[in-house]
Protein backbone atom coordinates (compact mmCIF):
# COMPACT_ATOMS: atom_id res chain seq x y z
CA UNK A 1 0.00 0.00 0.00
CA UNK A 2 1.01 3.16 -0.72
CA UNK A 3 0.92 6.09 2.33
CA UNK A 4 2.39 9.45 0.63
CA UNK A 5 1.74 10.35 -3.17
CA UNK A 6 3.30 13.09 -4.88
CA UNK A 7 1.40 14.29 -7.75
CA UNK A 8 2.83 16.23 -10.46
CA UNK A 9 3.86 18.45 -7.48
CA UNK A 10 5.91 21.94 -8.54
CA UNK A 11 7.69 23.87 -6.03
CA UNK A 12 9.83 27.23 -6.78
CA UNK A 13 11.07 30.00 -4.39
CA UNK A 14 11.14 32.99 -5.78
CA UNK A 15 13.38 32.23 -8.90
CA UNK A 16 14.97 29.33 -7.48
CA UNK A 17 13.17 25.95 -8.92
CA UNK A 18 12.98 22.96 -6.69
CA UNK A 19 10.80 21.00 -8.29
CA UNK A 20 8.63 20.85 -11.79
CA UNK A 21 5.87 18.43 -11.97
CA UNK A 22 8.10 15.65 -9.35
CA UNK A 23 5.77 12.35 -9.22
CA UNK A 24 6.47 9.57 -6.91
CA UNK A 25 4.82 7.16 -4.50
CA UNK A 26 6.19 5.92 -0.95
CA UNK A 27 5.29 2.02 0.44
CA UNK A 28 4.07 1.14 3.80
CA UNK A 29 6.55 -1.05 5.57
CA UNK A 30 9.42 -0.02 3.60
CA UNK A 31 12.22 2.51 4.34
CA UNK A 32 12.75 4.96 1.09
CA UNK A 33 15.85 6.99 0.88
CA UNK A 34 16.13 10.26 -0.66
CA UNK A 35 18.78 11.55 -1.86
CA UNK A 36 19.86 14.81 -3.86
CA UNK A 37 22.70 17.66 -3.93
CA UNK A 38 22.75 19.98 -1.44
CA UNK A 39 20.17 22.45 -2.03
CA UNK A 40 17.98 20.31 -3.89
CA UNK A 41 15.04 19.91 -1.82
CA UNK A 42 14.81 17.14 0.78
CA UNK A 43 13.65 18.95 3.07
CA UNK A 44 11.00 21.39 1.80
CA UNK A 45 9.45 17.92 0.23
CA UNK A 46 9.19 16.54 3.57
CA UNK A 47 7.73 20.33 4.97
CA UNK A 48 5.68 19.70 1.77
CA UNK A 49 4.56 16.10 2.69
CA UNK A 50 3.49 17.42 6.68
CA UNK A 51 1.36 20.44 5.51
CA UNK A 52 4.16 23.06 6.34
CA UNK A 53 4.52 24.04 3.04
CA UNK A 54 2.13 23.89 -0.14
CA UNK A 55 3.65 23.12 -3.51
CA UNK A 56 2.72 25.68 -6.08
CA UNK A 57 1.11 22.91 -7.97
CA UNK A 58 0.43 19.21 -8.07
CA UNK A 59 -0.82 17.55 -5.02
CA UNK A 60 0.18 15.62 -2.03
CA UNK A 61 -2.13 12.63 -1.25
CA UNK A 62 -1.54 10.98 1.91
CA UNK A 63 -3.57 7.59 2.77
CA UNK A 64 -6.64 8.29 4.78
CA UNK A 65 -5.42 6.47 7.61
CA UNK A 66 -2.94 8.48 8.13
CA UNK A 67 -5.25 11.76 8.31
CA UNK A 68 -7.20 13.66 11.05
CA UNK A 69 -9.66 15.97 10.78
CA UNK A 70 -8.90 19.97 10.97
CA UNK A 71 -5.09 19.34 10.81
CA UNK A 72 -3.22 19.14 7.93
CA UNK A 73 -0.26 17.21 9.35
CA UNK A 74 -0.72 13.67 8.94
CA UNK A 75 -1.88 11.73 11.81
CA UNK A 76 0.71 9.07 13.63
CA UNK A 77 4.33 10.49 11.89
CA UNK A 78 7.55 11.16 13.75
CA UNK A 79 9.71 13.65 12.10
CA UNK A 80 13.08 15.47 12.48
CA UNK A 81 13.17 18.34 9.93
CA UNK A 82 15.96 20.76 11.07
CA UNK A 83 16.74 20.64 14.19
CA UNK A 84 13.48 21.51 16.80
CA UNK A 85 13.50 23.84 18.77
CA UNK A 86 14.57 22.13 22.42
CA UNK A 87 14.99 24.55 25.37
CA UNK A 88 18.65 24.95 25.75
CA UNK A 89 18.14 25.81 29.32
CA UNK A 90 16.84 22.20 30.59
CA UNK A 91 18.18 18.72 30.35
CA UNK A 92 17.85 16.58 27.61
CA UNK A 93 14.75 14.34 29.48
CA UNK A 94 13.01 17.79 31.08
CA UNK A 95 12.65 18.76 26.59
CA UNK A 96 11.30 15.65 25.93
CA UNK A 97 8.83 15.27 28.59
CA UNK A 98 7.83 18.90 27.85
CA UNK A 99 7.31 17.62 23.65
CA UNK A 100 4.79 14.35 25.53
CA UNK A 101 3.06 16.54 27.37
CA UNK A 102 1.76 17.44 24.35
CA UNK A 103 0.04 14.26 23.15
CA UNK A 104 -0.09 12.67 26.50
CA UNK A 105 1.05 9.26 25.09
CA UNK A 106 3.90 8.17 26.93
CA UNK A 107 5.23 7.98 30.79
CA UNK A 108 8.36 8.98 31.86
CA UNK A 109 9.89 5.85 31.79
CA UNK A 110 9.10 5.23 27.90
CA UNK A 111 10.99 8.30 27.53
CA UNK A 112 14.15 7.35 29.38
CA UNK A 113 13.44 4.00 27.88
CA UNK A 114 13.53 5.51 24.17
CA UNK A 115 16.31 7.88 25.30
CA UNK A 116 18.59 4.70 26.22
CA UNK A 117 17.70 2.96 22.84
CA UNK A 118 19.84 5.81 21.02
CA UNK A 119 22.80 6.00 23.53
CA UNK A 120 21.57 9.21 25.40
CA UNK A 121 21.33 8.69 29.49
CA UNK A 122 18.29 9.96 31.02
CA UNK A 123 19.72 10.88 34.46
CA UNK A 124 22.07 13.28 32.51
CA UNK A 125 22.06 16.54 34.24
CA UNK A 126 23.73 18.52 31.12
CA UNK A 127 21.58 20.96 30.49
CA UNK A 128 20.97 21.00 26.11
CA UNK A 129 23.38 24.00 25.62
CA UNK A 130 26.69 21.89 26.42
CA UNK A 131 25.24 18.78 25.02
CA UNK A 132 27.75 17.95 21.56
CA UNK A 133 25.88 18.18 18.22
CA UNK A 134 25.90 14.05 18.51
CA UNK A 135 23.94 14.61 21.66
CA UNK A 136 21.88 17.29 20.06
CA UNK A 137 20.93 14.82 17.09
CA UNK A 138 20.16 11.57 19.19
CA UNK A 139 17.63 13.74 21.27
CA UNK A 140 15.85 15.12 17.76
CA UNK A 141 15.94 11.29 17.06
CA UNK A 142 14.03 10.53 20.57
CA UNK A 143 11.46 12.89 19.77
CA UNK A 144 10.76 11.25 16.50
CA UNK A 145 10.34 7.54 17.66
CA UNK A 146 9.47 7.82 21.50
CA UNK A 147 5.76 7.68 20.65
CA UNK A 148 6.00 4.75 18.39
CA UNK A 149 4.67 6.55 15.56
CA UNK A 150 4.06 4.25 12.22
CA UNK A 151 5.59 6.24 10.10
CA UNK A 152 9.19 8.51 10.27
CA UNK A 153 10.26 10.92 8.19
CA UNK A 154 13.45 11.74 9.33
CA UNK A 155 15.85 14.07 7.37
CA UNK A 156 19.68 13.02 7.64
CA UNK A 157 19.21 10.63 10.75
CA UNK A 158 22.61 10.17 10.78
CA UNK A 159 24.25 13.74 10.99
CA UNK A 160 26.87 14.04 13.42
CA UNK A 161 26.71 10.41 14.79
CA UNK A 162 29.66 8.27 15.07
CA UNK A 163 30.22 5.26 13.91
CA UNK A 164 29.26 3.30 16.97
CA UNK A 165 25.71 5.42 17.30
CA UNK A 166 25.20 5.32 13.28
CA UNK A 167 25.01 1.01 13.76
CA UNK A 168 23.10 1.04 16.72
CA UNK A 169 20.32 3.26 14.89
CA UNK A 170 20.44 1.55 11.80
CA UNK A 171 19.87 -1.10 13.91
CA UNK A 172 16.76 0.19 15.57
CA UNK A 173 15.19 1.82 12.00
CA UNK A 174 15.90 -2.04 10.86
CA UNK A 175 13.95 -3.54 14.05
CA UNK A 176 10.75 -0.39 13.20
CA UNK A 177 10.45 -1.54 9.66
CA UNK A 178 10.43 -5.48 11.07
CA UNK A 179 7.61 -3.72 13.52
CA UNK A 180 5.56 -2.91 10.86
CA UNK A 181 6.62 0.81 10.51
CA UNK A 182 7.25 3.15 7.68
CA UNK A 183 10.29 4.85 7.38
CA UNK A 184 11.33 8.03 4.54
CA UNK A 185 15.04 9.43 5.10
CA UNK A 186 17.13 11.62 3.68
CA UNK A 187 21.22 10.73 3.65
CA UNK A 188 24.21 11.99 1.86
CA UNK A 189 25.75 8.84 3.04
CA UNK A 190 25.65 6.31 0.44
CA UNK A 191 26.41 3.76 2.99
CA UNK A 192 23.27 4.10 4.71
CA UNK A 193 20.72 4.50 1.86
CA UNK A 194 22.15 0.98 0.11
CA UNK A 195 22.30 -0.74 3.42
CA UNK A 196 19.15 0.42 4.79
CA UNK A 197 16.77 1.61 2.09
CA UNK A 198 14.19 -0.68 -0.25
CA UNK A 199 13.28 2.53 -2.52
CA UNK A 200 15.59 5.00 -3.43
CA UNK A 201 14.80 8.62 -5.25
CA UNK A 202 16.99 10.49 -6.26
CA UNK A 203 16.12 14.20 -6.89
CA UNK A 204 18.00 15.35 -10.66
CA UNK A 205 16.65 17.75 -12.61
CA UNK A 206 13.55 18.94 -10.42
CA UNK A 207 12.21 15.37 -10.84
CA UNK A 208 11.96 12.67 -8.19
CA UNK A 209 13.71 9.49 -9.97
CA UNK A 210 13.59 5.89 -8.84
CA UNK A 211 16.51 4.55 -8.78
CA UNK A 212 16.01 1.00 -6.55
CA UNK A 213 12.72 -0.97 -5.69
CA UNK A 214 12.92 -3.54 -3.90
CA UNK A 215 9.92 -6.28 -4.66
N1 LIG B 1 10.92 29.06 3.14
C1 LIG B 1 11.81 29.22 2.18
N2 LIG B 1 11.88 30.36 1.48
C2 LIG B 1 12.78 30.55 0.48
N3 LIG B 1 13.67 29.60 0.10
C3 LIG B 1 13.65 28.43 0.77
C4 LIG B 1 12.72 28.17 1.85
N4 LIG B 1 12.93 26.92 2.31
C5 LIG B 1 13.95 26.41 1.57
N5 LIG B 1 14.38 27.31 0.65
C6 LIG B 1 15.43 27.10 -0.33
O1 LIG B 1 15.16 25.92 -1.05
C7 LIG B 1 16.37 25.23 -1.35
C8 LIG B 1 16.23 23.78 -0.93
O2 LIG B 1 16.33 23.70 0.46
P1 LIG B 1 16.32 22.32 1.25
O3 LIG B 1 16.64 22.66 2.66
O4 LIG B 1 15.08 21.58 0.98
O5 LIG B 1 17.54 21.54 0.56
P2 LIG B 1 18.13 20.11 0.94
O6 LIG B 1 18.07 19.28 -0.29
O7 LIG B 1 17.47 19.58 2.16
O8 LIG B 1 19.65 20.51 1.22
P3 LIG B 1 20.78 19.87 2.18
O9 LIG B 1 21.23 18.60 1.51
O10 LIG B 1 21.84 20.91 2.16
O11 LIG B 1 20.17 19.66 3.53
C9 LIG B 1 17.49 25.99 -0.67
O12 LIG B 1 18.11 26.81 -1.63
C10 LIG B 1 16.78 26.83 0.35
O13 LIG B 1 17.46 28.04 0.59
Amino acid sequence: MTIVTLNKISKTFKNHILFTNATASFREKTITGITGPNGSGKSVLFKMICGFIQPDDGTISIDKHYLEPNSNFPKGFGIIIDRPGFIENRTGFENLRRLAQIQKLITPSQIAASMKQVGLDPNNKQKVKHYSLGMKQKLSLVQAIMEDQDVLLLDEPFNALDHDSVVNIRELLRDYKRKGKTIILTSHNQEDINILCDDVYRIHNHQLQLIKKED
